[in-house]
């Protein structure tokens, strides 16, 4: 792909779980999945300079995030760990996307700077390696390496691709940071969801089984989904949250509803993508 090169301003896009079902517990305590993830239209953005003198820096560090622990700074030493590439490059992230927002802000930063990476230093590392090497920064980084919408199981690493059909939705971004692993460790988890076959999954099915005890710890959650299911009665959680949202049967729509939140409520439109919008570099 020729177009993206050190010039180029590499997007990293937001995913939306459309259902979150937790099936059980490895030995490690990390929790087995079974979920649906869209890429939507909302993105970060990173751009890149070449360093010659093989250090990686952040221009732009992420508020509240030591440079040092940035998943875009770790993705890019693992890289160069990885391969022994001995360029360097200095980041610049521009956030957009919340933190700790269930839509995989960081994941999907740490995953563009894999596949950006990957292809400016030209390490090429086949994009199956890059999601194993993805994994070890973040069990939502696969994903956003493997580039296409999908069922995922696992802990989010084994994937059945799907075709989704175009949605519009209305995200709303309750104005807490909710800790993954916080909401994972609770002993309100529901932990035993009877598994399904890819297959049999269709749009509508299944809810966020995380969702509980979100709304439980975090009353944000709670009420920005009571004031959306006013809207659109299917509105859920994504991942761990703190976003909540719903499928429109129209951009248009999505928009009125938008435009009717309360003052102080933060929502935005966004469009479901058929894949990532860098899922056909690197295969
Ligand atoms: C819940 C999901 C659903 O897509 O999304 P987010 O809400 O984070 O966006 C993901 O599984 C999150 O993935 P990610 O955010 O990368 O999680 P990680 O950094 O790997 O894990 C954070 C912590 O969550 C717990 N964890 C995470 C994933 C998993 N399958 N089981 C777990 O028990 C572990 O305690 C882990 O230490
Ligand atoms: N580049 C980054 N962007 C966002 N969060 C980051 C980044 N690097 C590290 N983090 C850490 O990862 C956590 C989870 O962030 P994020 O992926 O945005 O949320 P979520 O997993 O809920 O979708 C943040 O609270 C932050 O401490």
């Amino acid at each position: 792909m020729n177009e993206w090169n050190w010039h180029s301003r590499w997007p990293a896009p937001a995913k939306l779980n459309l259902f979150l079902h937790v099936v059980g517990r490895r030995a490690d305590g990390y929790h087995l999945l079974q979920t649906v993830f869209r890429f939507i239209d909302r993105c970060d953005w990173l751009r890149f300079s070449p360093r010659a003198d093989g250090s990686i820096e952040l221009a732009t560090p992420t508020p509240g995030v030591a440079p040092d622990d940035d998943l875009t700074v770790r993705a890019a030493r693992l890289l160069q760990a990885h391969t022994g590439c001995r360029q360097g490059a200095t980041i610049h992230l521009e956030k957009t996307l919340p933190m700790g927002g269930g839509l995989g802000g960081g994941s999907s930063d740490a995953a563009s700077v894999l596949l950006a990476l990957n292809h400016l230093w030209q390490t090429g590392v086949p994009r199956g390696e890059l999601e194993k090497l993805g994994l070890a920064l973040g069990a939502d980084v696969p994903v956003f390496v493997h580039g296409r919408n999908c069922f995922a199981e696992g802990v989010g690493e084994t994937f059945t691709d799907l075709d989704l059909p175009p949605a519009a939705y209305l995200i709303l971004q309750p104005p807490v940071l909710v800790p993954t692993a916080a909401i994972f460790g609770s002993p309100d988890l529901r932990r035993d969801t009877p598994a399904m076959r890819p297959a049999d999954w269709r749009p509508g099915i299944g809810g966020n089984d995380l969702e509980a005890v979100a709304c439980a710890a975090f009353p944000a959650v709670a009420s920005h989904l009571a004031w959306l299911r006013q809207h659109a009665p299917d509105a859920m959680m994504t991942g761990s949250g703190a976003c909540v949202f719903a499928a429109f049967g129209s951009e248009d729509a999505a928009a009125t509803a938008c435009a009717g939140m309360p003052e102080g409520m933060i929502g935005w439109v966004a469009n479901g993508l058929t894949q990532h919008p860098l899922a056909e570099i690197a295969r």
